[in-house]
């Protein structure tokens, strides 16, 4: 089985926890991880399941202005904030709308939020599980969300969880496909 965990990320929390969720679906597969950003047009073309996140802006997944917004926060010193040197470019949502993105079979979705009740919060994790399913992939798992403080900084034991729950995605990622193997056998 082969995995691959896309991403986007403007102050490094989002891309941390695709690595630690690319160290929990090794355990069961050939994880690799990719900013969004980097994805050349074959990338995905030989994947089972795609692991797709990002953070979430303005309630959902971020746009061209927001991800401005974010570069405007990293300028200000006072908020110790670095820009990832892959943030500037498309986002999530920018890929998933392009007809051109190949999706693989299985999907799970994932995005960072800050803590708080998600009626406050919004789900950018919700909206790329819609717009994947639309695509036509099928949800291993439900979305996640990882969650930071109001700094800006991931909440103690994020990436613990987050190596948890990709070991679970690859778990039952390949009992999905070898359930499917075994139908096409049979059939
Ligand atoms: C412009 C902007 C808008 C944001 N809006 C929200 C929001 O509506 N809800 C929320 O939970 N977090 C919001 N946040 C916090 C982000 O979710 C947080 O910065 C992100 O999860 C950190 O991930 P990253 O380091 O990968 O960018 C916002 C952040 C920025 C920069």
């Amino acid at each position: 089985m082969r995995a691959l965990v896309i991403y986007e990320s403007m102050f490094g929390n989002t891309k941390a926890i695709a690595e630690a969720i690319r160290d929990g679906l090794a355990t069961r597969a050939a994880a690799t991880v990719i900013n969004v950003n980097q994805l050349g047009m074959d990338d995905g073309r030989e994947a089972d399941v795609m692991v797709v996140g990002g953070p979430t802006h303005v309630h959902g997944m971020t746009r061209a202005t927001t991800r401005e917004e974010a570069a405007k926060w990293a300028d200000d010193a006072s908020k110790h904030l670095t820009l990832e040197p892959e943030a500037p470019g498309r986002g999530i949502r920018d890929w998933s709308d392009d007809p051109l993105t190949i999706v693989s079979p299985l999907f799970a979705a994932f995005a960072t939020r800050a803590d708080m009740p998600v009626l406050l919060s919004g789900n950018a994790a919700a909206q790329i599980d819609r717009a994947l399913r639309h695509r036509g992939s099928r949800r291993v798992a439900d979305a996640e969300n990882f969650l930071v403080t109001k700094d800006n900084r991931l909440e103690d034991d994020e990436l613990i969880r987050a190596r948890a729950w990709g070991e679970a995605l690859g778990a039952q990622a390949s009992e999905l496909l070898a359930h499917a193997d075994r139908g096409a056998d049979e059939g």
